[in-house]
């Protein structure tokens, strides 16, 4: 899979762009603030049908103008295939891929896979399992449909449940059928998630002890706020019923995969409150990188990898294992200035320089 051209009007400081991508590593070199991660945002929403830095909107449209376009072109299996956005200032938006109008955004996931990794990402590590639980989710939506539709599903029915639970009237045959109906998604949800947290200890072990020169090794693993021998379904319902009266005391769910986590530990010590800055870095680039190798497994290639201004971040060790570990992925890099990376690209990179919302190709 790789993104031949990409289109924008009036995406945020872009008025009007027109660029070609090249098959292998873009790097776009700029100053602070030109509009270097609007060019990945811009990829990024493509592929997720949002923004992975707002929930707005209104945020991406050129201010004082009432819409913006943005087109992505891809080549997939010698199929090409074009994504077409259309983003309303009153929060409206719609996608078509190939032309045809898509009614659901999980209609969109799977058409072009990204990973992005960004400064942000140490949050997954270090921050609340809310984050973590988003990057299952993200990472699992983008390769398999039913399991978004599930989570779609699943979180619909904890808000209708969880606004019964807050309201004065409580129907107690009501809450039985949503604790039957969130146990049936949670099932399929939890048994992707785990299957996904296999796959991560699978290539993240190896990738992890290359990174780290065999001094480390990593594993995850998933926490459960409900039981996960034998069956799921039945775990989940029976600890729906079990913390029911406290549910309804506090208002809240308490029990489901909302409240699911993941350990990382790195010689079997958690990450989170132990990791020391540089292994909580090295923690988020195994999984972006198992992640890599995870969607090459699924579907056969791999995504396009979006590295947003974590070069000058890493050090040498890491900095040299990325862009030897991205020669056959197309890849986008943003920095501030090649020169930093420019020594350690072995292959062929393609050049463009942003300066204040229009790009020029500095060309192979
Ligand atoms: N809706 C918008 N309309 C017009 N300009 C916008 C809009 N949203 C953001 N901008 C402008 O885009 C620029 C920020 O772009 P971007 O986040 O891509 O910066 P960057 O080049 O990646 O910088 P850094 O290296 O600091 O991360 C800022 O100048 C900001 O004012």
């Amino acid at each position: 899979m790789k993104i031949r051209n990409i289109s924008l009007i009036n995406y945020r400081n872009y008025k009007q762009l027109n660029i070609e991508l090249g098959k292998d590593v873009n790097v776009f070199q700029g100053e602070n603030a030109q509009g270097k991660t609007n060019i990945l945002e811009s990829i990024y929403y493509a592929a997720f049908g949002r923004s992975h830095r707002t929930n707005k909107v209104k945020d991406l449209i050129m201010w004082n103008e009432k819409n913006a376009q943005v087109r992505v072109y891809i080549e997939k299996d010698r199929l090409d295939k074009t994504i077409d956005m259309n983003l309303l200032s009153d929060g409206r938006k719609s996608i078509s891929v190939n032309k045809v109008k898509l009614t659901k955004i999980g209609d969109l996931l799977g058409v072009l896979n990204v990973v992005m990794f960004s400064p942000e990402d140490l949050k997954i590590v270090k921050e609340s399992p809310g984050l973590r639980r988003k990057f299952l989710d993200m990472e699992i939506s983008q390769l398999d449909k039913k399991y978004y539709n599930s989570l779609v599903s699943y979180n619909k029915v904890l808000a209708e449940r969880n606004a019964l639970l807050k309201s004065r009237r409580i129907d107690r045959n009501i809450l039985d059928i949503y604790d039957v109906k969130l146990s049936e998604h949670a099932d399929y949800i939890a048994k992707q998630r785990i299957n996904y947290i296999n796959l991560l200890n699978s290539y993240g072990y190896s990738i992890h002890k290359e990174i780290t020169t065999n001094k480390e090794e990593i594993r995850y693993e998933y926490k459960s706020s409900f039981s996960l021998e034998g069956n799921l379904r039945e775990n989940l319902k029976k600890e729906l019923t079990r913390k029911r009266e406290m549910d309804i005391e506090r208002g809240t769910t308490s029990a489901g995969i909302h409240r699911d986590d993941f350990l990382i530990l790195i010689n079997e010590v958690d990450a989170k409150d132990f990791g020391s800055q540089g292994q909580q870095r090295t923690a988020v680039l195994t999984m972006k990188f198992s992640s890599l190798e995870i969607i090459r497994k699924v579907k056969g290639e791999y995504p396009i990898l979006l590295l947003d201004d974590v070069l000058s971040e890493l050090d040498l060790s890491r900095k040299k294992f990325i862009l030897k570990s991205i020669e056959n992925i197309q890849t986008v890099i943003t920095c501030t200035g090649v020169e930093n990376i420019e020594e350690y690209l072995t292959g062929n990179y393609r050049l463009f320089n942003v300066k204040n919302g229009s790009i020029a190709d500095g060309g192979e």
